[in-house]
């Protein structure tokens, strides 16, 4: 028994990297603050690997402070030009394609990721990540000394910091991610304890909700989704991999490189990096994580984006908001709160009514209006029963098919559209010139963060309001001229 103590204190000495740092960041982190003070040089580690990186790229501040490091060019780059290669092995992803090199600590793992719901994927790849954070001598402790010691996503913000989100969707799904890492904890607990020591994944070390939750996090602002066969049934399935270097590009809609993947000369995973346009000097390298709205970009990157042309405010379809909304508007229907069976037959066709209705409309985003919503409205504000079978259900949900039920119709339904937007304002319990002075008082990052988020989902229904508002007054003009 006291040998087999010595052994167990011996191993986790020597075998393992404490996590203490995921749990316990130093003093003062900043987004560019990395695992360990001095990490290893990753550009040198991916050619020794048998990688390829241009040799005008270097890993330095962003220009913009608050993106963290990112990939520089330090000279011109001319468009088309192959900027990173990656051959298949440096690609960190849960189940190795190579078949039979899995030990019982991988299976202990693939136990624990079974536990993790599908839409916490990067929990599972985390684990992993987690894995080979913990042992002396990982493959991939050139990336991982390089990965962010702190991150600045809402689970890691405090309680106030998320109250002052302000915004109730968001708030479920920080709520949501918390409650998982808290049960999760305690599941990874129980699993390990009973685990012999030579067997455990992590070293021997204790994994609590912050490191899991550290875990978690670098996965979902670090991961790409490349595709992959099936191992058993050989279908394509979309795989999430961490990819070093390639993962220090910054996010822009306009990016100047994209990811390609291809197979090398034995069928074997290659990702690349190609430039997309001419890249100068000194500008930094970025990719398009996706067209993502806000919540996606802090819940998963730790990052707001000003001016997000996806992003949008979610609403519930409530019969009894709609008719505060045309009190508000100043039109008075009563087929909000008791539609014309047509009507009703309308909504259920828009999943608006029945019992598996779909009840969350969105303002904002590229639609400007759920055509959901916008349909529901033109009907309800519309008696001619006839002209509404006229009309297809597309044509009734789009923005741009102009007053399909009527001129006097639309601006009804545009004005109990920006009605509704001003009482979703008002249900922000601050201003925007409030947030605005609050921003620039403010010096914690994830404290800023907070009212940015919130200070952008108030511009996106200022922006819908504007835009309806000019179509109104469109309208209105055609309506004196047509007499
Ligand atoms: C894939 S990593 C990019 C490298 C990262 N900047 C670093 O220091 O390691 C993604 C993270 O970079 C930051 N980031 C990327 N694009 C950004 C952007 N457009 N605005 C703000 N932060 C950004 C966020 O912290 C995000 O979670």
């Amino acid at each position: 028994m006291a040998a087999s103590k010595i052994a167990v204190a011996t191993l986790s000495l020597t075998h393992f990297r404490p996590f203490s740092s995921a749990s316990m960041p130093s003093l003062s982190p900043s987004f560019s603050s990395r695992l360990v003070p001095h990490p290893p040089d990753l550009i040198k580690w991916v050619r020794r690997e048998g990688g390829f990186v241009h040799h005008a790229l270097n890993i330095a501040p962003s220009p913009d402070a608050h993106t963290g490091l990112g990939l520089l060019a330090s000279d011109h780059i001319p468009k088309g030009s192959e900027l990173i290669i990656l051959p298949h092995n440096l690609p960190l992803r849960f189940e190795s394609p190579e078949a039979g090199d899995s030990d019982e600590a991988d299976s202990v793992l693939i136990n624990l990721a079974r536990q993790v719901p599908e839409e916490l994927w990067s929990m599972k790849l985390g684990l992993k990540l987690l894995k080979e954070r913990a042992k002396v001598g990982s493959f991939w402790w050139a990336y991982i000394g390089n990965l962010p010691e702190v991150f600045t996503v809402p689970i890691f913000f405090s309680g106030d910091d998320i109250k002052n989100l302000q915004y109730a969707p968001l708030l479920y799904q920080v709520n949501k991610r918390c409650r998982f890492l808290l049960d999760f904890e305690k599941e990874v607990k129980r699993t390990l304890d009973s685990i012999k020591p030579e067997n455990h994944p992590f070293g021997g070390q204790t994994v609590d909700a912050s490191s899991l939750g550290w875990a978690m996090a670098a996965v979902s602002s670090r991961a790409f989704r490349l595709y992959s066969k099936n191992l058993t049934d050989g279908t394509p399935t979309s795989v999430p991999m961490m990819l070093p270097l390639i993962d220090m590009c910054n996010h822009s809609f306009n990016s100047n490189a994209r990811i390609i993947q291809e197979q090398d000369a034995s069928m074997k995973l290659k990702v690349k990096v190609v430039a997309e346009t001419e890249i100068e000097g000194n500008a930094p390298l970025t990719l398009n994580y996706g067209c993502l709205d806000n919540d996606l970009f802090l819940l998963d990157y730790g990052f707001v984006l000003p001016s997000n042309q996806y992003d949008y405010i979610e609403l519930k379809y409530d019969e009894a908001l709609l008719e505060a909304a045309s009190i508000v508007a100043g039109i008075s229907s009563e087929n909000f709160s008791s539609p014309a069976p047509w009507q009703k037959f309308i909504l259920t066709k828009l999943n608006l009514h029945g019992e598996a209705a779909l009840l969350k409309v969105s303002i904002g985003g590229s639609e400007v209006v759920d055509g959901r919503l916008l349909a529901a409205l033109r009907v309800l504000l519309s008696v001619d029963e006839e002209m509404v079978q006229k009309h297809d259900l597309s044509v009734l949900k789009s923005l741009s098919a102009e007053a399909p039920l009527g001129i006097a119709n639309e601006v009804a339904a545009l004005r109990t559209v920006i009605a509704l937007c001003v009482i979703a304002l008002g249900h922000f319990p601050t201003k925007i010139m409030e947030d605005e002075t609050l921003l620039k008082k403010c010096e914690s990052e994830t404290s800023k963060l907070a009212i940015q988020f919130r200070l952008q989902k108030k511009s996106v229904i200022i922006d819908a309001m504007s835009n309806l508002t000019r179509r109104v007054k469109l309208l209105s003009s055609k309506a004196v001229s047509q007499g």
